[in-house]
């Protein structure tokens, strides 16, 4: 059992790295601690399988330290490290048998015989491999055998953490989900660290405590799936997670508010003088951000009043462009001007919004980004308590999507 440190870590397959985007992972510190259920959540290319290779052992950083509690083990090869790695695609001997392909770890250890025995029959019942114990590991499913994969990882009781690789891939979608309760189960059993890397927001949701979000080679948030949903620390989070992802648009201060986006028609929020003060002493590109889950949307009203930009606090005026059914919920697309589309999350059964509509971004759901990082706004009365009762809306509990949903990560 280990708590791994990534102290000053970064690593480039360059030989000569100069620029920021030589580097597979940019410098970062990390802490998994001991015991954790942990996904690394990112795109394509973000780092996610050189992150992994680097903790397992597979590739040696180019700069930093890998520490498992006090120990450095940059240099230790993969099999001393105690770590277990489960890959996209499972890794079994075709030619043994499930119980020989599980028993592998331990008779290369040279553990006795009995012990193996006894080992190898609980991860198989854990596993529900039990009645597959004499099958030659070729006549498996891909489900099967990925389930062989992870047993060869379990069975050993020196494993300091386990390290899953997009492990479901090839995994029949139906398949998925229970795979995945099967893990939860395991790691509440067996209390192993467990880092899942994944491009999938609603499988590190339902796996993980915590979620690390990479994004260009770094964590640019460690948190929990509602703190990720509330919160996002970056913009990357805010458009990654959710769905639809956050609405981001570039603001200009005003003496009155913001204006959203650029042009002509570029519309102006209305804010508190105090929050405009407080953005006001920033430096650099500002954004507001707010999930769409959180924009409130006032009944139709087709008289020519409505095309007249709003002036309460927090309310816009939009035009809808499109209203999309998703079973659950619907989308609402709304064009505010300024180049900005926003989209609005709404009930099944709330009345279908068309033409002009007026939009409300309650201040307890507005993020403010600089150089697309969250600025704290805690102090400066960005949020009035009076809007609590947004929450009391329920959707706020994180990715807000079925079971069964296999949809891709956000919006990426
Ligand atoms: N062996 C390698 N040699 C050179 N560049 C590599 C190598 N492996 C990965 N890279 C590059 O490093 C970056 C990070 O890749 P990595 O595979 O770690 O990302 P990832 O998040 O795991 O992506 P995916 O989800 O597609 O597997 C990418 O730009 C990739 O092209």
């Amino acid at each position: 059992m280990a708590e791994i440190h990534l102290n000053d870590l970064a690593h480039s397959y360059l030989a000569a790295p100069t620029a920021d985007s030589d580097y597979a992972i940019r410098r970062m510190n990390h802490v998994w601690q001991q015991g954790g259920a942990y996904a690394l959540l990112g795109p394509s290319g973000c780092g996610k399988s050189t992150l992994l290779n680097i903790i397992s052992g597979l590739l040696a950083p180019s700069e930093g330290e890998v520490r498992f509690d006090d120990r450095v083990v940059n240099r230790l090869p993969p099999e001393e490290r105690n770590i277990a790695q489960v890959f996209q695609f499972p890794v079994v001997y075709d030619t043994m048998t499930v119980f020989d392909n599980l028993a592998f770890p331990l008779r290369n250890q040279r553990q006795p015989e009995h012990k193996v025995q006894s080992r190898v029959r609980e991860i198989a019942q854990v596993l529900e491999l039990e009645d597959l114990l004499t099958r030659r590991a070729s006549n498996l499913t891909a489900d099967e055998k990925q389930k062989v994969s992870m047993g060869r990882g379990l069975v050993r009781d020196d494993v300091a953490a386990i390290l899953f690789d997009e492990p479901l891939t090839v995994i029949d979608p139906h398949l998925k989900w229970k795979l995945r309760r099967k893990l939860k189960q395991i790691h509440e059993q067996f209390n192993i660290t467990m880092v899942y890397v994944t491009h999938d927001q609603l499988e590190a949701s339902t796996f993980a405590d915590k979620i690390a979000v990479m994004y260009e080679g770094r964590i640019v948030q460690f948190g929990t799936p509602r703190e990720l949903f509330e919160d996002p620390a970056h913009t990357f989070v805010g458009y990654f997670i959710g769905s639809p992802g956050m609405n981001l648009a570039s603001i200009t201060l005003e003496s009155q508010g913001v204006r959203l986006g650029t042009g002509e028609d570029a519309p102006l929020l209305h804010l508190p003088r105090a929050l405009l003060a407080t953005l006001a002493e920033r430096k650099g590109e500002l954004k507001l951000g707010i999930r769409p889950e959180f924009v409130e949307l006032e009944a139709n009203d087709s008289s020519p009043a409505a095309a007249v930009p709003d002036t309460r606090e927090h309310w816009l005026s939009g035009q809808v462009t499109l209203v999309q059914d998703l079973g659950t919920y619907k989308v609402v697309d709304l064009d505010i001007g300024g180049g900005c589309l926003f989209k609005a999350r709404i009930e099944e059964d709330a009345p279908l919004p068309t033409g002009r509509v007026r939009l409300r971004l309650p201040a307890r759901w507005q993020r403010f980004y600089l150089d697309e990082h969250l600025l704290d706004l805690s102090q400066a009365g960005a949020h009035d308590s009076g809007e609590a009762d947004s929450l009391a809306r329920g959707e706020s509990g994180g990715f807000a999507k079925g079971e069964d949903d296999e949809r891709p990560g956000g919006n990426a």
